[in-house]
């Protein structure tokens, strides 16, 4: 291996990159090998690929080996690299020998001949994104019009031009040859100056070389895997707004083939959610029974408005009961409504959900706590679509489509003879199941990033970015209370926040040392441990509203206090603690 310098002055020199490849070429013609960049780690670049090139040579290190791989060709290695070291400015490419000679020719000249040697397009834009140099394969791919002065505002990549000038980012796109339609994969790649963007250089590379590019990606993606690494330590005590704030392109083209807009809300990439929402898409455009089961706060109900809005009753009502939240005596007429008279205290007619929700959909939230004797009645109208109100005679037909949830095992209650076999079988017509956030741990930077722009918004605040050290303790957390919990915590920060960024001391003390959050840490035991000892109930109080707070259900948080989800319920009332599930349900 033979060690080279590329200075930095030259990483940005599109003259020497180009010469560089085409003395790399005939060297691997002449010695019959293969000759790689390498930054005397296992990874390397072929020094004949104009676009690896032009990353490696953005990249910090300037320090850039030569090797060929085969251990048996020195001599172009060694060649090359004295290429590397000499003063090139007199060399110039003769097309004869097919190799460089020394002539003295000016440097614009020179470049627009190394340009037109070339197969692939190169275009260059500068800082006010008129054309500097543009090759003939570049115009004869994309138009054949372009010159120097010109621009690419009027062809297809227009907008990638602004996008890669406002983000400084490298943008790859693949578009279409408008002369033979083949595919074309389109690169471009700022030219960087003190951080700003001062030009463009874009590479166009038929899709014949593709499987070149596929390796070069690879490599680029394992460097800047390693790089990565290798800065972590430095990265700690930076912030990073954009790494976990923005989707990745193929992010985007995913998200874009969720089904439909009702389900853009949805946020997640996970296979797992991926797959759900393709079934809910599906599940919409039928009028079959849903049964949508995960655990408690991993975006059942948003699923299940999904699928309301994405079918054809959309226009019409969606109606939601919480079975868990109404006491079994008053889920009948909630459900069915009553008559005047039909008990004490019904002084007037009341329509119920089901009446309502005529022509549009019901969803039954929190099913499995329903009773037995409800179930009953249920399945009436889940069979013959009709019901009776309470204290009423007339039988009332209705058209009602049933999405129902649950956070139970319901095929366990079935066994356990606390849900009706012929129920369940009724319900589950299309199962949908939404996986725990902690099953899922890639979609947390993903929700981190769009709760802090929806509490942003919601609460007029600015909070731009998070820590990485934030950003690793909030994906290493177990998340028992999934994708509420998260966005609570999330809302929290920025209200509490007076920092542009959050560190992860802007975090609760949980996620201070990567523990897990734990009944230690909430208000509660704070209280307790305080010398003065409060009445029996503040404490009660305490628990039920931190259950409530992290689980936002019943019926989840009476699981995690080891009570029944009515005993919560009531002490919700008591407590005057609705509003507070009600306002983290609602959010
Ligand atoms: N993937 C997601 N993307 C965006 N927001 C989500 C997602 N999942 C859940 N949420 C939000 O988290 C909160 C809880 O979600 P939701 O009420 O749909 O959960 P659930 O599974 O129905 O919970 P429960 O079983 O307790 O009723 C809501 O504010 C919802 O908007």
């Amino acid at each position: 291996m033979k060690r080279a310098i590329v200075a930095a002055e030259a990483r940005l020199n599109l003259e020497f990159v180009l010469m560089l490849m085409l003395k790399a070429r005939e060297l691997e013609e002449r010695w019959q090998t293969r000759l790689f960049f390498d930054n005397g780690k296992k990874d390397a670049v072929p020094v004949t690929e104009v676009v690896s090139i032009l990353r490696l040579c953005n990249l910090r290190n300037p320090e850039l080996w030569i090797s060929s791989r085969d251990e048996v060709s020195p001599p172009a290695e060694e060649e090359l690299a004295a290429f590397v070291e000499r003063d090139f400015r007199n060399l110039v490419w003769d097309v004869e020998t097919g190799s460089f000679r020394n002539k003295k020719a000016s440097v614009d000249g020179k470049l627009a001949v190394l340009l037109g040697l070339l197969g692939d397009g190169v275009c260059v834009l500068d800082a006010a994104a008129a054309i500097t140099h543009v090759n003939e394969a570049y115009s004869a791919m994309i138009d054949r019009s372009l010159k120097i002065g010109s621009s690419l505002e009027h062809t297809c990549l227009g907008d990638m031009v602004k996008q890669v000038f406002a983000s400084g980012k490298t943008v790859h796109t693949l578009i279409s040859d408008r002369n033979t339609a083949a595919q074309i994969m389109a690169t471009l790649q700022p030219i960087l100056a003190n951080g700003r963007v001062t030009g463009i250089i874009s590479v166009l590379k038929h899709s014949d070389t593709i499987q070149n590019l596929s390796e070069t990606v690879r490599l680029v993606t394992e460097k800047s895997k390693k790089l990565e690494e290798q800065s972590k330590r430095e990265r700690e005590n930076r912030w990073y707004p954009e790494r976990y704030v923005s989707e990745t392109p193929e992010q985007k083209i995913v998200r874009a083939l969720k089904p439909g807009a009702s389900f853009q809300s949805f946020i997640g990439m996970h296979h797992t959610v991926l797959e759900a929402l393709a079934l809910a898409g599906k599940a919409a455009q039928v009028q079959s029974t849903v049964l949508i089961t995960g655990k408690s706060g991993t975006g059942k109900e948003l699923v299940a408005e999904g699928i309301h809005q994405a079918g054809p009753r959309s226009l019409q009502p969606l109606v939601k009961v919480n079975c868990a939240a109404i006491p079994e005596s008053l889920l009948e007429s909630e459900l069915f409504g009553h008559e005047k008279g039909a008990f004490t205290g019904a002084i007037k007619r009341k329509l119920g959900k089901f009446e309502l929700a005529h022509k549009g959909t019901l969803f039954l939230d929190e099913i499995g706590e329903m009773g037995l004797e409800m179930q009953t009645k249920l399945l009436r109208v889940l069979q013959n679509s009709t019901f009776e109100r309470v204290g009423g005679e007339m039988t009332l037909q209705v058209d009602v489509r049933i999405v129902a949830a649950t956070n139970r095992d319901l095929e366990q209650m079935v066994r356990e003879g606390t849900f009706r076999e012929d129920l369940y079988y009724r319900l589950n017509v299309i199962p949908i199941h939404l996986p725990p956030l902690g099953e899922r741990k890639t979609d947390i930077p993903l929700l981190v990033n769009y709760f802090f722009k929806w509490f942003n918004r919601q609460l007029g605040r600015d909070v731009k970015g998070i820590s990485q050290a934030a950003m690793d303790a909030l994906v290493r957390y177990g998340w028992p209370g999934n994708v509420r919990e998260l966005k609570n915590i999330i809302e929290r920060v920025v209200v509490l926040t007076d920092e542009a960024y959050i560190d992860i001391c802007d975090l609760p003390q949980c996620f201070h040392q990567g523990r897990r959050c734990d009944g230690e840490e909430t208000h509660f035991y704070g209280s307790i441990t305080k010398e003065e000892i409060f009445p029996l109930e503040k404490y009660e109080k305490d628990i039920i509203r931190a259950a409530l707070e992290r689980y936002g259900s019943y019926s989840a948080a009476a699981k995690a206090l080891g009570i029944t989800h009515k005993t919560v319920a009531a002490k919700a009332r008591k407590y005057g603690l609705l509003d507070w599930i009600n306002h983290w349900t609602l959010l």
